[in-house]
């Protein structure tokens, strides 16, 4: 009974020994190895892991990105229930978009440098409903900025991509994925390349997103701060394989892997170092102050000595 229950809501996405490997001349090279994550929907589940190990090309082969004369993939990628490594490229295209959206860390490459924003949003929402007119999608568009929380949409749409700032274009893209409402999204590392005050308005407009739309979110991020505040579940990588999956609580509180531990720690450490470095700073501050302080007094002690040596002599 709870077995056919499941089946008639299965997760958003899951993955079941998802593995993929590279032919390189001296041989098979394992990237991934049979990496198995479920993400149920408004849900936000957070992937990290250091440099290289395998995170954005685990984003990749959930895709269908992957350069099949280099790579080979193995395992099951499902959305709602539907195995999707047996679908032709045409059709993962109309996937991606219509029910899986992307955002990645340079949003500049998820436009085109030719067109204005307000083209594109046409051509995009024109693609996933041809009933519309182009005046409609603009209509849509500007709402969907204005709802954002985006200044002045009507400019916005008559801009080009490099007049935007990086921050900007991210959450552009995030309304735009409103307009679609995609079950589930893919988000690599979509606040690194930002300001602190931009990483925090695209953050928290993702989480509109899963919160208004019930999108699922898949978010790779290598800054545990971002995770610790907007995933549910974390999987953590090393070496192209999940070495601990927990709850975000658990994983923060009671990590049970060496290499989380080591994780956790390392940003422990990273942040150590730079309250290190700020009360050194502060501390250089506060002994240049006082010295600049003991020279006034020094200076003005000389000034009332030469002062009182002057009234002395000119009472003489
Ligand atoms: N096209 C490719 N050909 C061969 N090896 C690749 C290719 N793409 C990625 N790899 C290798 O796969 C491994 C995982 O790479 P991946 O980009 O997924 O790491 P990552 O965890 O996302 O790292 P980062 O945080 O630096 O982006 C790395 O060892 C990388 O060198």
């Amino acid at each position: 009974m709870t077995e056919a229950i499941a089946a008639q809501n299965p997760p958003v996405l899951e993955t079941v020994d998802l593995s993929v490997a590279c032919h390189t001349p001296s041989g098979r090279l394992e990237l991934l190895d049979r990496i198995n994550l479920r993400l149920e929907a408004g849900r936000v589940l957070g992937i990290v892991g250091e440099s290289g190990s395998g995170k954005s090309l685990t984003c990749q082969a959930i895709l269908g990105l992957l350069d099949r004369a280099q790579m080979a993939r193995s395992g099951e990628v499902r959305l709602q229930g539907q195995e999707l490594t047996a679908y032709s490229d045409r059709h993962m295209r109309r996937l991606r978009g219509a029910q899986i959206g992307t955002i990645l860390q340079n949003p500049m490459n998820a436009f085109t440098p030719l067109h204005t924003i307000g083209s594109q949003f046409v051509q995009t929402l024109r693609t996933h409903d041809k009933t519309l007119s182009r005046r409609q999608a603009l209509v849509i568009a500007a709402d969907a900025l204005d709802n954002m929380g985006l200044p002045y949409p009507p400019r916005l749409l008559k801009q080009y991509p490099f007049q935007l700032s990086g921050g900007m274009l991210q959450r552009i893209m995030i309304a735009l994925s409103m307009c679609l409402q995609p079950k589930l999204l893919i988000a690599d590392e979509p606040t690194t390349a930002l300001d602190l005050v931009s990483q925090l308005q695209v953050l928290r407009a993702l989480d509109r997103l899963r919160r208004e739309c019930g999108t699922a979110i898949l978010l790779v991020s290598h800054d545990l701060g971002v995770i610790a505040q907007m995933a549910d579940d974390v999987a953590v990588m090393r070496h192209g394989r999940i070495v601990e999956k927990a709850s975000v609580e658990q994983l923060f509180d009671h990590p049970q892997h060496e290499y989380t531990r080591l994780l956790l720690d390392s940003r422990m450490t990273a942040y150590h170092h730079l309250e290190q470095e700020q009360e050194q700073e502060q501390e250089q501050e506060q002994e240049q102050e006082q010295e600049q302080e003991q020279e006034q007094e020094q200076e003005q002690e000389q000034e009332q000595e030469q002062e009182q040596e002057q009234g002395g002599e000119s009472n003489a």
